[in-house]
């Protein structure tokens, strides 16, 4: 697993404005956040931080958890980044870490390596050794090392009304308009094009099938989607099919996609596809004949889609 740098290893010359999660997804609500953090940075003349953790740490402690997340690291860092703001601290988040008291980790990582003047955070974030201090110690520790701390309230994220959860369900359930919705972007995975049956080209419908970089990576419910992707600089669009391949006899969970008005080698690219919309569950048909027909359908409402679209 990739290896990130610890706080400490962040020597801000200027004081700054943290702010602190995990943002998975890095939605419009986490984006309402980032833009006050860079504003208030911007206000009162300080560095603005966004202290994340990677892994996740429910990773880390709860041992053999399901856990799926919708961004991976390194997208999540892109989305991060993207905000404007001075400094991305991805802090490794290890068993050592999880036992720090929180007076050890507000004074050694906050104060000592960040220099918080101030932090933006959430009225019900916890914090320390078993998650035992709440945002009131936080601000008590403020008056003993001088920092601020600016609450996010709970109606102010109530009236967002988007969260990290809600998308992975949206996800889970096939509904990509409302994750995109709250995403911002669409939602999008990524990995190595790879050999799979050669079934594909023999029923004119070859499919790159993607293998993940990552375990942790969210993939939609099984179904067939109209997915959009850039291959060497052309924005070009296909249709997904996720699922075991029951009409061919399949057990594992593939993810392949054919591209409309394309026919280029792919094997051992990377390429990333974003979801655009859901079309249909998967079906066991009773032929591969039949299969071939429904997949023209699956074509042809694709194309009026992406007309109507403009
Ligand atoms: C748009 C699309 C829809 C698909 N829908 C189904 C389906 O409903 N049921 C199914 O068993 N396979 C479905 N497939 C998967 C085909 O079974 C699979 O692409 C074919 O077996 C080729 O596999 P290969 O890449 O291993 O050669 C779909 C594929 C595409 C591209
Ligand atoms: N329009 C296209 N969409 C997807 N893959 C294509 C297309 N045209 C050519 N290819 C190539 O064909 C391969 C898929 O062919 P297929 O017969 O389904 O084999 P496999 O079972 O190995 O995926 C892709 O990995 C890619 O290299």
């Amino acid at each position: 697993m990739k290896k990130y740098p610890s706080a400490s290893a962040y020597k801000n010359s200027r004081q700054s404005v943290v702010t602190i999660g995990t943002f998975d997804g890095v939605h419009i609500g986490h984006k309402a956040i980032l833009k006050r953090l860079v504003e208030t940075a911007k206000k009162e003349n300080l560095d603005s931080v966004v202290l994340t953790f990677f892994p996740h740490p429910r990773m880390v402690l709860q041992q053999n958890v399901d856990i799926k997340l919708i961004n991976t690291i390194e997208e999540r860092t892109e989305l991060l980044e993207n905000t404007g703001l001075d400094h991305l601290v991805i802090h490794p988040f290890t068993h050592a870490f999880s036992r720090l008291t929180a007076l050890e980790y507000v004074r050694d990582i906050l104060v000592n390596s960040l220099k918080a003047k101030k932090i933006i955070i959430g009225y019900d974030h916890r914090f320390g050794r078993n998650r035992n201090a709440d945002i009131e110690d936080l601000k008590e520790f403020g008056k003993t090392y001088n920092f601020e701390v600016e609450e996010i309230s709970a109606k102010e994220i109530d009236d967002v009304a988007v969260s990290s959860t809600k998308i992975r369900k949206a996800l889970n359930e096939g509904d990509i308009e409302t994750a995109n919705n709250y995403l911002g972007y669409n939602f999008m995975i990524s990995g190595e094009v790879v050999k799979g049956k050669a079934i594909g080209r023999t029923i004119n419908y070859p499919t790159a099938n993607l293998k993940l970089k990552e375990k942790y990576k969210l993939v939609p419910k099984n179904g067939v989607y109209i997915v959009q992707s850039t291959i060497e600089g052309e924005k070009i669009f296909g249709i997904t099919s996720i699922g075991t391949n029951p009409t061919v006899g399949g057990t594992e969970k593939t993810i392949e996609t054919h591209f409309l008005n394309f026919n280029k080698d792919l094997y051992g690219k990377e390429i990333a596809i974003a979801f655009l919309k859901y079309i249909r569950d998967e079906e066991t048909f009773d032929s591969v004949e039949i299969l071939k027909q429904e997949i023209e359908k699956d074509e042809t409402f694709a194309k009026q889609f992406l007309e109507g679209r403009g």
